[in-house]
């Protein structure tokens, strides 16, 4: 990112001498020299010089020039009226934009007039619902280390949710970072020496080292504690005070506030750019929900999907998402994001949603009526911020509205949870009213221009608009009057933009015009008059309009500020409203995709019927499979050939958890499960070439990360460990990986593998069991089944698979044969090995697909020990030469190379 413009080099030369105007700029570029700073003249937002090419260039729009007394200088700009589009466009080229608007009134004032930064868009901080592009949250987060721990925050200013935390592990943060993807950050002092701060925070989020000050203790907490009070009864470690601080310093910067010293704090804390809005700050600790890192909801397509074959477009988020509004849509993804640790919640959860299941009416009363919630967290965040409209208050009021028949719906409820969101809906009766009585039900988007308050709610304004009714209606007869005054019959009254009122009469009435009349316009056939009673009255209905307007904006504003000292009431309701939403979607999802309700708290994992939720979607015919794993037996190792089902079999196992500890019914026709502490997964990677590292590297730190963070309550995802080095070591760090999770951690684990070599170890060790997809040969072709079954694997049908997917014939049947000759000659050398330790093992294999033949339990002679000879070797290819169905000359081939290998 080239963000720092700062001043143009050229305005600096000669900065004494600017105009007052460009001078206004420079200071403006001076002062918020990390931002590109659109400056507005008229009904554009100019920028000059480097950044005006840069403007120009990125939005395609044209350059040109702006000359005076001290020069030429280069000029971009975009149009007031559509400046988002430009806007979005200059963020996703990795600027912030700093906006400076014109503060007065030009008519009002002589000279230049004055311009201010009024907000400073960023990635992280957008409330402009047309930059927002979803309603999900757009988190900013901060991040500050002392040599012990590190603090992190996170906001979204457009809803006002405001998280913390801190962890003694960078990795532990980048975790949490990855729950909530903020879209930018800024760093404290210490962080680069501690960590990279790239990393931990990733490509997509634009990050920054911001001002020391801000992150001291004594600044940071002073500024916590001017919204939440004492910072360390709402935090537990400095470093949270001081990420939380510089974060709420930063949002109020954004907003228009002053970069923090420690004076201007006191400044700022009441002024310009306070977010008022923000009521509660969460502290958390990650290790109260099932923590998902980065990496497992990126494997498990939680939110984003990744681009792997079938199963288009959708994640698991959208699968669910049959929520009605868009507070609902946020928290879906809070709950799929951070799910529960505590049984006791999570059964709440499990009882209204078993509620809603079971009473269609109610659901579908509850539907239709959250379709009618608006945005209330962005819409209440617009109103503290004074950045709400008339419109947005109706939208409140429409909201608050719903409420009673939302409460009424669930009146009857018995679950708990349903129960206590009946009990504690706040209608805000007296909010909503306010509005209803003051606010017009379909006001126009400007608040300054009349239209806005409802007639009868305020007598002085009642009386100026009358005042303006009589003096139109006055005009309005006016014509008919002056008609029978003069005689003149084509006389008429019409109103001029800059005239005014005028009556015009045609020349050829010209002598019947009387005394009181005053020429004001020359026209081609016609004369244009006043009288003084006409002027009169036009003044008394100028005036009286205008102070209509400004009393009607008072007054508005006397309203949004009477909503926004219930911010606090407004946010917790939308939180209910939120909640009741997702419980309504989960029980609509559970009703229609024939869901169970599971059981959490054991020690096994017992599914019955189990389906993949986003699979399942897609497949015609989706076959279900269980999943059976008891307090001794946690360990599968699962084979088959590729493409069978193996990957969305354990991803099935791993969403099922997540559903289930998010409050969700399961896809499944039953289903016991323990509650998992942490989803940790390692399937497939791509290489990491911008980070330089192999995707074998990659796999092996995924693969340290899970040996150190696992414990007996973590459910593990292995698929093809080992799969980027030779298949020797492969195996090896296979076998060994599932001995050291046996026999250290004893997690939940799902080892997917092409080693049938490592079926072996349950054998060796007693909580490893076998499961594996079976297949069917029909007329040459493989059948996939999809159905788990205890055991292992007997072939891969790596080959035909490959004929599969388009293959060429020729390539396909070379496959064959060689495989064939490998099979032959290794089956003998195998029959040596298998079982024993693969590490150590040494044997020539070369390929997972030729790996995928060994260790089949049901093979008799894999436990075998006898030793690979070139008799044997020769005696077991001619018992398997097929003579009956040979031809002559294959079997000539086949003769005349066992002799030459006979003759070697
Ligand atoms: N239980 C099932 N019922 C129906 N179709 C399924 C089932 N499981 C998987 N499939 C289909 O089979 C395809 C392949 O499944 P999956 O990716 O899980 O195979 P795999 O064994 O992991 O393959 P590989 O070893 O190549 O990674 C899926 O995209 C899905 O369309």
């Amino acid at each position: 990112m080239d963000a720092a413009l700062g001043p143009p080099e050229k305005m600096a030369e000669n900065a004494d001498e600017l105009t007052p105007m460009m001078s206004q700029y420079f200071e403006l570029c001076e002062r918020y020299d990390d931002s590109l700073v659109l400056f507005q003249v008229g009904d554009f937002y100019e920028a000059f010089e480097a950044a005006a090419e840069k403007v120009a260039r990125l939005c395609e729009i044209t350059l040109t020039k702006r000359e005076d007394s001290t020069g030429q200088y280069a000029m971009a700009g975009i149009p007031i009226d559509n400046a988002e589009s430009y806007v979005e466009t200059l963020l996703d080229a990795g600027y912030r934009v700093a906006v400076a608007d014109q503060v007065e009134d030009p008519d009002e004032v002589s000279g230049v007039v004055e311009r201010a930064v009024t907000r400073i868009i960023t990635p992280g901080t957008l409330t402009e619902d047309a930059l927002l592009r979803s309603p999900d949250n757009n988190y900013v987060a901060a991040l500050t280390t002392d040599s012990r721990r590190f603090g992190l925050a996170l906001l979204d200013v457009s809803t006002g949710d405001f998280y913390a935390t801190s962890a003694n592990d960078v990795d532990a943060i980048a975790d949490e970072v990855g729950r909530f993807a903020p879209a930018e950050a800024i760093v404290g002092p210490n962080v680069a020496g501690a960590t990279d701060a790239d990393d931990v925070f990733g490509p997509a989020c634009m990050v920054t080292p911001y001002d020391e000050h801000v992150f001291e203790r004594d600044v940071a907490g002073e500024r916590v504690g001017s919204y939440f009070g004492d910072p360390d009864s709402l935090l537990a470690d400095d470093v949270e005070v001081r990420a939380c601080g510089a974060l709420l310093e930063y949002a109020e910067y954004t907003r228009g506030g002053q970069s923090g010293t420690a004076d201007e704090i006191a400044e700022t804390a009441t002024g310009h750019g306070r977010l008022d809005y923000l009521n509660h700050l969460t502290r958390y600790d990650p290790r109260e929900y099932m923590l998902l890192d980065a990496v497992a909801l990126d494997s498990l397509e939680l939110f984003e999907r990744r681009s792997v074959r079938g199963h288009e477009g959708r994640t698991l988020v959208d699968t669910l998402d049959e929520t009605a509004c868009a507070l609902g849509r946020r928290q879906l993804n809070d709950w799929i994001r951070r799910p529960l640790l505590d049984e006791e919640r999570i059964e709440g959860r499990h009882a209204a949603v078993e509620e809603l299941v079971g009473d269609v009416q109610t659901r579908e009363r509850l539907r239709d009526l959250l379709t009618d919630v608006y945005d209330l967290e962005r819409l209440i965040s617009r109103v503290s911020r004074g950045r709400a409209n008339a419109r947005d208050l109706r939208s409140l009021a429409a909201t608050l509205g719903v409420v009673p028949e939302v409460k009424a719906a669930i009146a009857d409820a018995e679950s708990d949870l349903l129960a206590d969101l009946h009990e504690t809906l706040d209608p805000l009766t007296a909010v909503r009213e306010e509005i209803e009585h003051a606010i017009r039900e379909d006001p126009p988007q400007e608040v300054t221009e009349g239209n806005v308050v409802k007639p009868g709610y305020d007598e002085t304004l009642d009386d100026l608009r009358e005042t303006e009714r009589s003096g139109k209606q006055w005009i309005a007869d006016l014509q008919a009057d002056e008609r029978e005054r003069t005689g003149i019959e084509s006389l008429k009254v019409d109103h001029h933009a800059v005239h005014g009122y005028y009556i015009e009469v045609t020349d050829a009435n010209a002598d019947l015009v009387p005394e009181d009349y005053q020429r004001r316009q020359t026209l081609k056939n016609a004369e244009r008059y006043v009288t003084p009673e006409l002027k009169d009255r036009e003044d008394e209905i100028f005036r009286a309009e205008q102070r209509a307007d400004d009393r009607e904006y008072e007054l508005f504003r006397q309203v949004r500020d009477d909503v926004a000292a219930e911010s606090e009431r407004v946010q917790a309701l939308a939180d209910r409203l939120a909640t009741l939403d997702v419980l309504v979607a989960f029980g609509e999802v559970a009703a229609n995709h024939d869901y169970c309700r599971p059981s959490v708290g054991g020690e096994a994992i017992d599914v019955e019927g189990g389906r993949h939720p986003v699979v399942e979607r897609a497949e015609d015919s989706f076959v279900p499979n269980d999943a059976r794993f008891t307090p001794d037996q946690r360990f599968a190792v699962i084979t088959g050939p590729n493409m069978s089902g193996k990957s969305t079999y354990m991803r099935q196992v791993a969403l099922t958890c997540v559903l289930a500890q998010a409050g969700s019914f399961v896809p499944a026709r039953s289903a016991a499960l323990p509650v998992v502490d942490r989803v940790f997964t390692r399937v497939g990677a791509s290489d990491d070439i911008a980070g330089g590292r192999s995707t074998f590297m990659i796999e092996m730190t995924e693969l340290a990360d899970i040996l150190s963070g696992a414990t007996e309550d973590s459910l593990i995802l292995l698929d093809e460990v080992g799969r980027g080095t030779s298949t020797a070591d492969g195996l090896a760090i296979a076998r060994a990986v599932t001995e050291h999770v046996h026999d250290e951690i004893g997690a939940y684990t799902l080892f997917a593998t092409h080693h049938h070599e490592l079926t072996a170890a349950a054998d060796d060790l007693t909580g490893v069991f076998t499961l594996h997809f079976e297949t069917r040969q029909v007329d040459g072709e493989v059948v996939f089944e999809h159905r788990v079954a205890p055991g292992a694997a007997a072939a891969s049908y790596g080959v035909e698979v490959a004929k599969m997917a388009g293959i060429p014939d020729a390539v396909v049947d070379r496959s064959r044969t060689l495989l064939d000759d490998e099979r032959a000659a290794d089956s003998v050398s195998d029959a040596a090995t298998v079982g024993g330790d693969p590490a150590t093992n040494g044997h020539g294999v070369t390929s997972d697909q030729e790996s995928a033949d060994y260790g089949a339990k049901d093979e008799p002679d894999d436990q075998s020990p006898a030793a690979p000879t070139d008799d044997a070797r020769l005696s077991k290819e001619l018992r398997d030469l097929d003579v009956a169905t040979m031809t002559p000359l294959e079997a000539m081939n086949a003769l005349a190379e066992l002799k030459e290998r006979v003759d070697d």
